[in-house]
């Protein structure tokens, strides 16, 4: 690991009241260790997972909209409110890494073809030798990661929800990724996600949000784990017990 921790800098300018400090996992934030090469976050929508991943690759000078340090494509671009108040602790500290969102993929692809339109010897080196849009969301996603993590250089990458374009076969895919890089002792990955397939990944720290502070879980105690699994395994019992009627509801 290269980003050991993230500390919340309480002081002036730290209203509670009002986003990012009023989010109660952020409120409670101290100090978060980073101790292994994959680090998942999770938690409910609106726990503030893409807050703190946000705030982190702000810390690091990576475009907010997704991409690295020399990417400044302005589409999208987050002030990421939360970026000046945290303190990165690294140890040694690289500068290399690559923050991706689902949400804003579409124009960080956009933003390539732009650069391949005004630079003729622009190949889409790192980006799989064709534009990402000629590729569908599942295919230019597995490429970028293909393309992108295997940088010989200390990299960090930050991802928020990449499981969002990938089938499960393709999240399969994505770990056997993870796996070859996270093992090559050049890259860390902090991930937020939701995927119950992408949680199992061995050995991965998972940080919960849920609840009001940040804690560490185990896979099995996730609720995506507990959910997912609980589903698949009786998937009649479990419609029929969500869909019973509440007392007092119409039948
Ligand atoms: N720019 C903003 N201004 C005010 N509130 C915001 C802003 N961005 C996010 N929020 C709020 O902060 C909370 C945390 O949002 P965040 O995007 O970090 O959640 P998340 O855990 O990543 O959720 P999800 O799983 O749905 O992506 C949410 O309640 C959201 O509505």
């Amino acid at each position: 690991m290269f980003l050991r921790s993230v500390t919340l800098l309480r002081g002036a300018g730290t209203d509670f009241d009002r986003y990012p400090f009023a989010i109660p996992a952020i409120r409670s934030l101290d100090t978060l260790p980073f101790t292994a090469p994959v680090t998942f976050f999770v938690g409910e929508n609106g726990s503030g997972k893409s807050t703190l991943l946000e705030a982190i690759a702000w810390q690091c000078g990576f475009n907010t909209a997704g991409g690295g340090r020399n990417h400044t494509h302005e589409v999208e671009a987050s002030d990421a409110p939360l970026g000046p108040h945290i303190r990165l602790s690294w140890l040694p500290k690289v500068t290399s890494g690559f923050f991706l969102r689902a949400e804003s993929f579409y124009h960080f692809a956009s933003y390539l073809d732009r650069l391949a339109s005004e630079d003729p010897s622009f190949n889409y080196g790192g980006y799989g030798g064709r534009s990402l849009h000629e590729q569908s969301h599942g295919e230019s996603f597995l490429s970028l990661f293909l393309n992108r993590f295997g940088s010989r250089t200390r990299s960090l990458y930050l991802l928020d929800e990449p499981e969002a374009a990938l089938s499960p076969a393709r999240q399969l895919a994505f770990l056997r990724i993870l796996h070859q890089h996270a093992a090559s002792g050049r890259a860390q990955f902090i991930i937020a996600t939701h995927s119950p397939i992408l949680l199992g990944f061995p050995g991965a720290v998972i940080y919960s949000f849920d609840g009001g502070e940040i804690r560490k879980v185990g896979y099995e105690e996730t609720e995506h784990y507990q959910i997912t699994k609980g589903f698949l395994n009786r998937p009649e019992l479990y419609l029929q017990e969500l869909f019973r009627p509440e007392e007092g509801e119409e039948d």
